[in-house]
């Protein structure tokens, strides 16, 4: 599978700060089953290979990446534990090369950072922070100038931001944290977190979600209505 495939494999990447090892293989098993396979494991804690090398073996239905990624020596390390993906919230010069043993996700924020990924063969990025930088509406200009370029946008997304996202023509998926909170982590509370996994998937999808709440979104502070965002698209 090609990164630019795995990207539109699932609608969102659950972005994991993981303390304990043994939390691995139960928190990426409730993903899953939620309908996220794909997953990023970030390298925040000292547990994080030792989690992905776990994820690797014992959750054959995972596609484990590692985030955080700031060397090539990240990569490498990553790679012998079995991650199939590198994301980054940058490109350092150190990680220009496009030949990792595994393909890299790159972190961009601006357009000058968008056509410098691009020249240099990713086309698919990681708008970091993504709402920092514009969100949905960056998104759409950059379609303009630079519409072959694919995004996952990350950093400040929440679950009833995910149509607004994902109605665009050149967002793939979207990363974030929500789906797997530092607290239901703590409690072990995989049942929490694989609800949260299947509404992201039931609101990416439009479809109405367990709890009864409709998909529709509220619009934020400082960012436009979605309704009309996505009426803007149709
Ligand atoms: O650690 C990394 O590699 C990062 O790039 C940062 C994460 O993608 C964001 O921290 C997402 O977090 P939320 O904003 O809570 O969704």
């Amino acid at each position: 599978m090609t990164l630019m495939e795995l990207l539109h494999a699932a609608p969102v990447i659950p972005v994991l700060v993981i303390e304990s090892p043994d939390d691995a293989v139960p928190l990426a098993e409730a993903l899953v089953s939620g309908g996220l396979p794909n997953l990023e494991i970030t390298l925040r804690t000292p547990a994080a290979l030792t989690a992905i090398e776990r994820i690797a073996r014992q959750v054959p239905d995972a596609r484990v990446g590692v985030g955080t990624v700031r060397s090539d020596a990240d990569i490498r390390a990553a790679w012998d534990a079995g991650a199939s993906f590198a994301v980054s919230p940058g490109l350092p010069p150190s990680l220009r090369a496009i030949e990792h043993p595994i393909p890299l996700l790159p972190g961009v924020m601006t357009p000058t950072e968008v056509m410098t990924a691009y020249e240099l063969g990713f086309h698919a990025m990681k708008l970091f922070p993504a709402k920092l930088a514009g969100g949905s509406d960056f998104l759409r200009a950059i379609a303009g100038p630079i519409p072959d370029a694919v995004f996952c946008p990350t950093g400040g997304i929440r679950e009833e931001d995910l149509p607004r996202y994902l109605a665009l023509p050149n967002v793939a998926c979207v990363g974030g944290t929500w789906m797997a909170p530092a607290d239901a982590l703590a409690r072990k509370d995989w049942g929490l977190i694989e609800t949260l996994a299947r509404r992201a998937v039931q609101i990416a999808h439009d479809e109405p979600t367990t709890t009864g709440q409709a998909a529709g979104v509220q619009p934020q502070a400082g960012e436009e209505d979605p309704g009309a965002a996505l009426e803007t698209l149709r």
